[in-house]
């Protein structure tokens, strides 16, 4: 018998801006690993609730967070450092598709758990140092579909895109996504079950790390 080959349909294209694009594919994990996985992923992963320092004020993450990829591979973001201490098994084929469906790399990844619509995560730009100067980002989200929006850095600063991200979605954005603009998921009131997303990266690690 020959085996299916999972495909992915077509992704929708999103033009936030000339060269600012998010992808987005939906059904992008083949069956046989997206069955289970966000229950394996509750349980696998170490979530854990930080706190970060945002204006030199200490706060706890709205959410759950893990930090996850090739063993040593370390992230800074408001103020705290996370270092990877090797892909988990159940990881691996999630990668492993990630990668291939969008042609990009990625030694790590940021997982974020909001517990229901009262967790979130605010405005921000992920381009940090370490992510180089043109970071593509992966995003895959399990679980309640939630709304992901977008505002200029500069200029306006009000909202000028959402898009809905459900359950099995895959976002790809572009370097100049963060270049140009800043994305947040707000709190949904209404949603009283979970979603995963995560949120994979590619680190360029300092030599003399
Ligand atoms: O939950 C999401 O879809 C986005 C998470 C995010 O922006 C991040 O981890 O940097
Ligand atoms: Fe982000």
């Amino acid at each position: 018998m020959m085996t299916a080959i999972h495909r992915p349909c077509q992704p929708e294209i999103v033009t936030l801006a000339a060269q600012s694009h998010l992808t987005l594919w939906r059904q992008a994990l083949p069956r046989a690993v997206h069955e289970g996985l966000y229950e394996s992923l509750i349980s696998a992963l170490a979530w854990r609730q930080s706190v970060v320092r945002v204006y030199g004020r200490e706060h706890l993450t709205p959410r759950l967070t893990t930090w996850e990829g090739d063993e040593g591979v370390s992230y800074r973001y408001s103020g705290l450092t996370e270092t990877a201490s090797g892909w988990p098994p159940v990881l691996l084929p999630v990668l492993e598709h990630v990668q291939s469906i969008t042609g990009h790399s990625f030694n790590s990844v940021l997982g974020n758990f909001y517990r229901d619509g009262s967790d979130s995560i605010g405005y921000h730009s992920d381009d940090e140092t370490e992510l180089g100067p043109q970071p593509w980002i992966a995003s895959l989200s399990l679980g309640e579909v939630r709304d992901f929006v977008f505002r200029p850095r500069r200029g306006s600063r009000k909202q000028c895109a959402k898009i809905a991200l459900p359950d099995n979605s895959l976002l790809l954005m572009s370097p100049q996504v963060q270049r140009d603009f800043e994305h947040a998921l707000p709190r949904r009131a209404r949603v009283d079950k979970g979603r995963i997303n995560l949120t994979f990266r590619q680190i360029i690690q300092p030599q003399n790390a």
